[in-house]
C-alpha cells in the first residue's frame, strides 16, 4: 500500500474516531479502495483485448503448419513457402475451418505443401494467378446455410464468382461441401461454385465431394483425405 492511501486510511480513521464513528467510515474507504480496484482492472483487461484483437487481425491466413501470415496475399504466401496447395473454407461454425486445416496438411504426404485460407482475408482475384504456380490446386471447403446461402466469411467471394466474369482459365480447383440431408437446399454453396468456376474456364480436377450431416467422425474424415489425395493425384497426373 503506498504512503499516500496509508494516510488517507489514518486520517479517516482519526476523524472516525473523533466523530465516534469509526465504522462506518472505515466501510467508505474500503468501497472508495475496492471501487479502486475494479476500475484498475476494467482498463487491464480491455488493454489485454485490445492486444488479442491486433494479433488475430494481423495472422488472417493460416498456414497448415504454425507459421502465421500478415498480409493478404495468399500467392506470395504460397510462393514464399514453397507451397502450391490452398484450402479456402467456407465456415460459420467451425465444422468446415477445422477439416480443412486437415485437408491442407494431407498435402504433404503427396509433396505438395498446403496452407489454409479464410476467402474473407484473402484477395480472392488473386485466384486468376494461382495458375502460375507449377502444379497448384486450390479447393474449397464450403459450408451451405439457409435458403442455400454461403457462410458469411465465404459471402463476398460467392457474390464475386456469381455477379463477375474472371477468367479462371488455368486454375486447377476441387470443391468439398459441407452439408445436411435435412435442409431443402443440401449442399447447394458447394454444388454453384463447383459448376460456376467451370463455367469461368477453371479446371476442376476432381468431382465435387459432398457430405451429409458434416461431422469430424473418423469416417469422414477419411473420406475428405482421399478426396484430396485423389485431387493432388489428378494435378500431377496432368503434369506428366
Ligand atoms: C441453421 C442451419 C442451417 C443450415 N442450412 C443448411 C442448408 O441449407 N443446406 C445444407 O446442406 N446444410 C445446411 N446446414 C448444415 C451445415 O451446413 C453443416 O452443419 C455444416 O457442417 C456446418 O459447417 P460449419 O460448422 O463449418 O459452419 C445448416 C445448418 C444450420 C445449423
Amino acid at each position: 500500500m503506498s504512503d499516500n492511501t496509508q494516510d488517507i486510511i489514518k486520517e479517516a480513521a482519526a476523524a472516525a474516531a473523533m466523530s465516534g464513528s469509526l465504522f462506518s467510515t472505515f466501510d467508505i474507504i474500503m468501497l472508495v479502495i475496492l471501487f479502486g480496484a475494479a476500475v484498475w482492472w476494467l482498463y487491464s483487461s480491455r488493454k489485454e483485448n485490445k492486444k488479442d484483437d491486433l494479433l488475430l487481425s494481423k495472422y488472417s491466413i493460416q498456414p497448415a503448419g504454425s507459421i502465421q501470415v500478415t498480409e493478404n496475399s495468399f500467392i506470395k504466401k504460397l510462393q514464399s513457402s514453397g507451397r502450391s496447395l490452398v484450402v479456402f473454407y467456407g465456415s460459420q461454425t467451425g465444422t468446415g475451418e477445422e477439416f480443412a486445416g486437415r485437408l491442407a496438411k494431407e498435402g504433404i504426404r503427396y509433396k505438395m505443401k498446403g496452407m489454409v485460407a479464410d476467402p474473407e482475408e484473402c484477395d480472392m482475384e488473386e485466384l486468376t494467378k494461382l495458375k502460375d504456380i507449377p502444379n497448384s490446386l486450390a479447393v474449397f471447403c464450403v459450408a451451405t446455410y439457409g435458403e442455400g446461402d454461403p457462410t458469411d466469411n465465404a459471402m463476398d467471394f460467392y457474390e464475386w464468382l456469381k455477379n463477375g466474369e474472371p477468367d479462371l482459365t488455368g486454375l486447377n480447383y476441387a470443391v468439398f461441401g459441407l452439408g445436411n440431408k435435412t435442409y431443402e437446399h443440401y449442399n447447394a454453396v458447394a454444388i454453384y461454385m463447383d459448376k460456376r468456376m467451370e463455367e469461368l474456364g477453371a479446371t476442376r480436377v476432381y468431382e465435387c465431394g459432398l457430405v451429409l450431416k458434416m461431422t469430424l467422425s473418423h469416417g469422414k474424415t477419411n473420406f475428405g483425405l482421399q478426396f484430396v489425395k485423389n485431387s493432388i493425384l489428378k494435378v500431377l497426373e496432368k503434369k506428366n
